[in-house]
């Protein structure tokens, strides 16, 4: 069985609807089992900003898929809940990146694990750590109560 942790994020229309959907769905294919789920955080587009606020949380699966299943069907429920990809860091109706698979580090074309830009987004370590607490994250350039030390105080929601 492998542990992995799951960033979502939404910020078109009924986002909270979006979240629950794709967990809904996750939960349905009999080998992803949901274990935990953070609080759900309304937070300011990083990136692209001219854009909606976006509520974020991250889950913690078990699950006998191997990465490259996992995503694929992570990209089916963003098919399927209608994530258009027009601009790449622009408005979707559901985000799922695989953050963290066990120990894990994979770097393929399709899929690189532990994702490349977590180390540096509140929006994904604040709700990880509601998860896990003392979740190790391989090969993190900087601790993550330092970048935890930086995030503004973020409206948990849920
Ligand atoms: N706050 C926030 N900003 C973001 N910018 C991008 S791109 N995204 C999509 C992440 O893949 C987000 C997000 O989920 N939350």
């Amino acid at each position: 069985m492998n542990t992995a942790y799951i960033a979502l994020g939404s910020n078109i229309n009924t986002r909270d609807s979006y979240l629950d959907q794709a967990i809904k769905l996750l939960d349905e294919n009999k080998e992803i089992h949901v274990q935990q789920h953070s609080f759900i955080y309304e937070t300011e587009p990083v990136g692209f900003t001219d854009q909606e606020n976006f509520l974020n949380m991250v889950i913690e699966i078990h699950t006998n898929l191997t990465p490259l299943l996992l995503l694929e069907y992570c990209q089916f429920i963003e098919r399927k809940l209608g994530r258009e990809r027009e601009i790449r860091w622009g408005p979707r109706t559901i985000d799922l990146d695989i953050l963290l698979f066990n120990q894990e580090n994979i770097k393929t074309e399709q899929l690189i694990v532990p994702h490349p830009r977590m180390h540096e987004r509140a929006f994904v370590l604040v709700p990880l750590k509601d998860v896990n607490p003392s979740v190790n994250i391989p090969s993190i350039n900087k601790s993550v109560t330092t970048v935890l030390g930086e995030v503004s105080s973020q409206e948990k929601k849920g």
